[in-house]
């Protein structure tokens, strides 16, 4: 059912998700951006695992690491030094065309500006991962997610005529196509009114209830937050707090906690 929070154990692990099974494990990742006195150090030895079947955010000041932690952990970019598993594959093992070959069909991504190709129809932005990746469309996958994410009836259309809404509707459809086994979202509610928003965060939420998907979700929003199974907080580049089954509150505190902190 769209919106369902999962059934949790007496300890706040939410059912269905196995703890000792991360999709995504960095293990001591450090990120430097530049060389030399002007570097940036964006991660600094993290190390943090992300159970498979769960919906994960991950929270921070400004500056703290959030999405160059979403790009290390996606393959999108590569760590300075340390490890990023996903799903038993070692990404730092893989050279640029297995990487590139590995996201297109092992990982799902929603921007906050949506990132489909505007001259492409609805059905066409969905299934071009498939094309990408030399796969035929399945045409009964194509209709069943279109059906999950509330889209049946607009695939002729582009995305011009199409309302915020809609748009994130189909990245996320584009996300699910390939059954990816993590789906990676930067600030995906970031440019959609309150009630949008919270459409598009009970769709995800029902990716890993229903479809039994890992998402992981960069956002500054606690309302957003409130959504998940658990928080990871960054501040300074390092993981400084987690929080399991947060409410809008909680989430309020740490966040302002950590803003006097950093
Ligand atoms: N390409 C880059 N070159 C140099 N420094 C960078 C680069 N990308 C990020 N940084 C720096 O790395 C640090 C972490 O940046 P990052 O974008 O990961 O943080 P963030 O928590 O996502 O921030 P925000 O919430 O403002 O988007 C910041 O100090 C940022 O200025």
């Amino acid at each position: 059912m769209l919106g369902a929070r999962g059934r949790r154990t007496p300890s706040g692990t939410p059912i269905g998700i196995d703890p000792s099974r991360s999709a995504v494990r960095l293990t001591q990742v450090t990120k430097e951006y530049g060389r030399g006195p002007s570097a940036v150090v964006a991660l600094d030895d993290v190390s943090a695992g992300i159970a498979a079947g769960s919906f994960t955010a991950v929270m921070g000041p400004s500056g703290s690491g959030k999405s160059t932690f979403l790009h290390c952990a996606a393959g999108l970019d590569r760590p300075t030094s340390g490890t990023v598993r996903l799903g038993g594959e070692d990404l730092g093992e893989l050279d640029e065309k297995e990487l590139t070959r590995f996201r297109r069909t092992r990982i799902g991504f929603v921007f906050q500006s949506f990132n489909l190709l505007s001259s492409l129809t609805v059905e066409q932005n969905i299934t071009l991962p498939l094309r990408l990746a030399g796969a035929g469309t399945d045409h009964d996958s194509v209709r069943g997610v279109t059906a999950a994410v509330g889209l049946t009836g607009l695939l002729g259309r582009r995305p011009a005529e199409l309302s915020g809404g809609q748009q994130q509707r189909v990245a996320i459809a584009r996300a699910l196509i390939t059954r990816p086994e993590v789906i990676f979202a930067d600030e995906p509610t970031g440019a959609l009114d309150p009630d949008t928003a919270d459409d598009i965060l009970a769709l995800l939420r029902q990716a890993v209830t229903d479809l039994h998907q890992t998402v992981v979700m960069v956002t500054h929003d606690p309302a957003a937050a409130r959504r998940t199974d658990r928080v990871v907080f960054l501040a300074g580049g390092r993981v400084a707090r987690r929080l399991d089954a947060p409410s809008a509150e909680q989430v309020k505190s740490v966040m302002s906690e950590l803003r006097r902190a950093h």
